[in-house]
C-alpha cells in the first residue's frame, strides 16, 4: 500500500503540528503515511508581510503540491489560509483546536498590565498592534516577524521587553511555559480560526481514515469566525478578532473591529441553535455580525471593504486571516 503523503511547510511550527496530526492518522487508522516539507515563498522571505502582496504567502506553494500531486493532504494553520475557496481543493478535515488565546511572553513573567511604561513588545499583527495601543498606548510596538522561537530569543536577547504569540503554537512547540499572560478571548478575541488547522486535500479525492481526526464543533466554530471577515471583505491588514464557540446545540460568536490606533472599537456578538445544517447556520451568523458591525460603523474606522453581504450564503471557503 502507498503511504499518505502529508505535506508541511518547513517551520518549527508547521512541522510540529502536521506529525501531531500525522501521529493521529496513524494510530487511528493504521495508514501508513509519509510527511513531505515544502518550502514556502512565506517562509523564505523575510521582509514584512504585508509587502509580500497578500495573503496567502504560506499556503500556495502547499496547494499547488497538492495540485500536482505531489502529496494527498496538506496541514495549514487555518488562520494563515485566505477565506476564498481554492479551485479545486476543500478542506477534509478540522481536528480539535487548540487554546485560541493570544500570549503575552514578558521578560522577567510580566504580565500585560505590569510591563513598564513604554515598554518595548513586538508583533506584526494590525490585529494585536490595535489591541495593544487600545489598553497600553504607552507602550512601544516593535514589528517584528519571523519564526516563533525568533521572536521569543528578541525577549531572551533583551532586545524588547516582550512579543505577543499565539497559545497554540507557543503549546505545539513545547514553549507555553513562555507565556507571562494569556488574554481573556471576551476582552482580546483573536484572528478567525486561530489555534485551529486545516486539513486540505483535493476535491475530488476521499480519504475516510481523516474522518478519525474530524471535530465538528471547531469546524463550526471556525467557520462562522471565517465567515465574518469574508463577509467584512476584510484584507489581510483589517484588524479584526472573531472568537466563536459551540455548547451544546448552540453556536455563540464575538467578532471586533479595531481603528488600527486603538482608539476605537466595534464589537458585536450573537448566538444561533445548530439544528441541522450547522456549515450554513456558522456561515449566516458570520454574516449576521458582520452586517451588523457593518451598521454600526466598522467600515469606517478601519481598512475594510463594504459591499453589502448578500443574502447567498458564501461557500465553505477559506477567508483572509489576519497576519502572524
Ligand atoms: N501567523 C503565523 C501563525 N500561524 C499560526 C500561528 C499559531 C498557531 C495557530 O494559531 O494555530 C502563528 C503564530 C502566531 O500567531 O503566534
Amino acid at each position: 500500500m502507498t503511504p499518505l503523503r502529508i505535506a508541511t511547510r518547513g517551520s518549527a511550527l508547521a512541522r510540529a503540528q502536521t506529525e501531531a496530526v500525522a501521529a493521529s492518522i496513524v494510530e487511528a487508522s493504521g495508514l501508513e503515511v509519509e510527511i513531505v516539507v515544502i518550502q514556502s515563498e512565506g517562509d523564505r522571505i523575510k521582509d514584512s508581510l504585508s509587502s509580500l502582496g497578500g495573503t496567502g504567502v504560506f499556503a500556495s506553494a502547499l496547494r499547488e503540491a497538492l495540485l500536482a500531486d505531489e502529496c494527498d493532504v496538506v496541514v495549514h494553520s487555518l488562520k494563515d489560509l485566505p477565506t476564498q475557496p481554492y479551485p479545486g481543493l476543500r478542506i477534509g478535515a478540522v481536528p480539535i483546536r487548540e487554546d485560541p488565546r493570544d500570549a503575552l511572553c514578558a521578560r522577567d513573567g510580566l504580565s500585560l498590565d505590569e510591563l513598564p511604561p513604554g515598554a518595548r513588545v513586538g508583533t506584526g499583527s494590525p490585529r494585536r498592534i490595535a489591541q495593544l495601543r487600545a489598553v497600553r498606548p504607552d507602550l512601544e510596538i516593535v514589528d517584528i516577524r519571523g519564526n516563533i522561537d525568533t521572536r521569543l530569543g528578541r525577549v531572551e536577547s533583551g532586545d524588547l521587553d516582550a512579543v505577543v504569540l499565539a497559545a497554540a503554537g507557543l503549546s505545539r512547540l513545547g514553549r507555553l511555559d513562555s507565556a507571562s499572560d494569556l488574554f481573556p478571548l471576551d476582552l482580546w478575541p483573536t484572528a478567525p480560526g486561530q489555534g485551529a488547522l486545516a486539513i486540505e486535500i483535493r476535491e475530488g479525492d476521499s480519504i475516510p481514515e481523516l474522518l478519525s481526526i474530524e471535530h465538528p464543533p471547531t469546524r463550526t466554530a471556525v467557520f462562522a469566525e471565517r465567515a465574518v471577515l469574508a463577509a467584512l471583505e476584510a484584507g489581510c491588514a483589517a484588524p479584526v478578532g472573531a472568537t466563536a464557540v459551540v455548547d451544546d446545540d448552540e453556536l455563540l460568536l464575538a467578532a471586533t473591529v479595531y481603528a488600527p490606533s486603538g482608539a476605537e472599537e466595534i464589537g458585536c456578538s450573537r448566538s444561533a441553535q445548530l439544528l441541522g445544517d450547522d456549515a450554513l447556520v456558522a456561515s449566516l451568523l458570520g454574516q449576521a455580525v458582520a452586517q451588523q458591525l457593518l451598521e454600526d460603523g466598522a467600515g469606517e474606522i478601519a481598512p475594510i471593504g463594504v459591499p453589502a453581504p448578500t443574502d447567498s450564503a458564501p461557500s465553505d471557503g477559506v477567508w483572509p486571516g489576519d497576519r502572524p
